[in-house]
């Protein structure tokens, strides 16, 4: 027989009252993260429930539960259940949200091939990796290559009639649902986009895809701030953009101008990527050569009030991954790797907290 009586279901939320989520600094009972609470045995056992699966700090708050409660007297040890849910962006007046769509999150850069397509199919897949459910639609009609980055390259999209109108279905991959203007267009045949054209076909992807319920859908806009950007930005309520840039001068210079436009239209800018930041050659580890430039990120994140998210250097398998359909993030830990992956779950609890306060 234990010589303490075992504290109460309500004791342990009492004693997990101050624990908080650190980004939010709520209190996490408050915020109804923490359900199921039971006692036997001396044992604990609750399930905390994240606002996304790729939490950066789930560990952190995993354990101040279990110190907050392992110091009551009669509890012997304690398991928690982790779990997310995902909350729902907010909604903006006159914009239509996705339905079943929780959180739409575009990335742009001002100037093509800075790694912007890169950028959005690492975040998809470290997202999706984490246990979310994502989907990702490739606007861009100048270089449509997120198909190849995710393997996708020879899918077919099926359309179904309905009574509603045509249903596209999209293909997957890495557990990725895709929509691609690469889809649409022959690939050998130039194609020349009328502002209309542009707009019916992202409407189409956002409005007629069977995309079932997803935690985040990723755009990846086409460079520049033109037709997509305006189009998107007006129909539907974004969670926010993601912007990438190398640290060179003319793409920074891009990069403010695409950031102000997002500022205008009042959409969230989540962050800055700097992408290929610099380049340590792999047999000669101790030299790193900062190919364009150096900086930048920083200088234009300080200088607009947003924050960089991070810089992901250049590295020859971060291009292999993107030829082979294999996104880097979920083969290695090279320094890109790494980057990605902090840069996935940044985006995913920056989204969470605008969504919570
Ligand atoms: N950090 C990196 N290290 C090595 N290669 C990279 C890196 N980032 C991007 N690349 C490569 O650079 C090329 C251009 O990247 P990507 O297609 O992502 O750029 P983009 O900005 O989307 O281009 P576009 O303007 O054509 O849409 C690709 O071959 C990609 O694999």
């Amino acid at each position: 027989m234990p010589d303490t009586i075992a504290p109460s279901t309500a004791k342990i939320l009492e004693v997990l009252q101050p624990v908080q989520d650190p980004e939010l600094q709520k209190s996490l009972v408050d915020l109804n993260m923490i359900r199921n609470v039971k006692v036997e045995n001396g044992i604990a056992t609750f399930t905390l429930v994240l606002t996304t699966p790729a939490c950066p700090l789930k560990e952190m708050i995993v354990d101040d539960c279990k110190k907050a409660v392992q110091a009551l007297p009669g509890i012997e040890s304690v398991e928690v259940e982790v779990t997310a849910e995902t909350p729902q962006q907010k909604s903006v007046p006159d914009r239509t949200g996705v339905p079943g769509v929780k959180n739409i999150i575009a990335v742009s850069s001002g100037k093509g091939g800075v790694g912007k397509s890169t950028v959005a199919v690492n975040i998809a897949a470290a997202l999706a990796q984490s246990g979310a459910s994502v989907g990702m639609i490739d606007a861009d009609i100048y270089g449509p290559n997120v198909p190849t980055m995710l393997g996708l390259e020879d899918a077919v999209v099926e359309v179904r009639k309905e009574a509603q109108g045509d249903v596209m279905e999209p293909a997957i991959a890495q557990g990725i649902k895709l929509v691609s203007m690469g889809f649409l267009i022959d690939k050998d045949q130039p194609v020349i986009w009328r502002g209309p054209m542009l707009n019916g076909i992202i409407r189409q992807f956002l409005y007629q895809v069977d995309w079932g319920t997803l935690d985040y859908l990723i755009i990846d806009l086409p460079p520049g701030t033109g037709d997509a950007q305006l189009t998107l930005a007006q129909a539907v309520p974004m969670a926010g953009v993601v912007i990438v840039s190398t640290p060179q001068n003319v793409a920074l210079l891009d990069a403010r101008k695409g950031l102000k436009m997002f500022q205008q239209l009042g959409v969230p800018v989540l962050g800055v990527v700097e992408n290929m930041s610099y380049f340590i050659p792999p047999d000669r580890p101790e030299t790193q050569y900062d190919i364009f430039g150096s900086g930048g990120g920083e200088k234009i994140s300080k200088e607009l009030g947003v924050p960089l998210i991070g810089c992901v250097p250049l590295e020859i398998p971060v291009r292999e991954g993107g030829d082979q359909g294999k996104p880097i993030v979920l083969n290695g830990s090279s320094a890109s790797a790494q980057a990605f992956q902090k840069i996935a779950t940044e985006v995913a609890a920056k989204v969470s907290v605008a969504a919570l306060t």
